[in-house]
């Protein structure tokens, strides 16, 4: 079985959902904001000549960074790929790239937060902005630049002022019970991706569950069923934005055609 394809089974019928609530309390201590679902405190990005960028957020350790490498395995011969990586306090998913050699360390940039991953990528995005362009001005010109959020909860989203697109990864191993608990990371992200598809047997996570959960809270919006560990190109996620990509192009067009670097 491909690790995207789920074979539907009986699945009982769900009980309604109660929506968590939209600004859950926590306490971090930097300033920053938890606005309404929906709300963005910035304008969508000027779109002309210049190349699409996708967020990749979700919860600490579910596999945006296995991700972010799996994209640049898929992308590095055939596109002008760029990664803006973001921690808290070290430069750690950047160095994992450089190290696992997937892509020309030139066009990979560390963006230390040092706050809240999602006051970085939603709020205050003036960090990730720059070194969006710094990499364009550096190794430029880009087809594609992944920014690559720092783990977060179920509530972080990307502003429009710094991603054209969003995926928000989730993971099976706390079981299957993450799709039902929504979010914007998991209601509105352009597309889900539910990892480590290779864990489900033993942590005991049944994927028609979070298929179905999936599907009643994101409507029409696409979910994928992913393990990196069974395929290390992230096929069904690397055609995703080959899609989204083409779209933008068509729209968007760069001076220099999309194609290798
Ligand atoms: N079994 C299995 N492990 C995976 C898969 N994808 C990622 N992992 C492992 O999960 C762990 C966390 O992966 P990362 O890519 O570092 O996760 P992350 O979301 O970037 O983590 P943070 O940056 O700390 O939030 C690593 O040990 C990966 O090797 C998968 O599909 N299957």
């Amino acid at each position: 079985m491909r690790p995207d394809t789920v074979v539907p089974s009986a699945v009982p019928a769900v009980e309604p959902i109660t929506p968590p609530p939209a600004t859950p309390p926590h306490d971090e201590t930097v300033p920053h904001t938890h606005p309404e679902p929906g709300v963005d405190p910035h304008p969508p990005l000027a779109r002309a000549g210049r190349a699409l960028r996708v967020g990749i957020g979700g919860p600490v350790g579910s596999g945006k960074t296995a991700l972010v490498a799996a994209l640049c395995r898929a992308f590095a011969d055939e596109l002008r790929l760029g990664v803006v990586t973001n921690d808290i306090y070290t430069t750690e998913d950047a160095d994992f790239l450089r190290r696992a050699g997937v892509l020309d360390p030139a066009r990979i940039r560390a963006v230390e937060t040092g706050c809240c991953p999602h006051t970085a990528i939603r709020d205050d995005i003036g960090a990730n902005l720059d070194a969006v362009d710094e990499l364009a001005e550096a190794v430029g010109p880009l087809d594609l630049v992944l920014v690559e959020s720092g783990g977060d909860n179920l509530t972080a989203t990307f502003s429009r002022g710094l991603v054209d697109r969003q995926i928000f990864v989730v993971d099976v191993a706390g079981g299957d019970k993450v799709p039902r608990k929504g979010g914007p990371g998991v209601t509105a992200a352009d597309l889900l991706v539910i990892n480590k598809t290779d864990l489900a047997p033993m942590v005991g996570a049944d994927l028609a569950v979070m298929d179905r959960d999936a599907r009643a809270r994101r409507g029409d919006l696409p979910t994928l069923f992913l393990s990196i560990v069974g395929d290390p190109t992230a096929t069904s996620v690397a055609d995703w934005i080959r899609h989204e990509l083409a779209h933008h192009a068509a729209l968007h067009p760069l001076a220099v055609p999309v194609g290798p670097a």
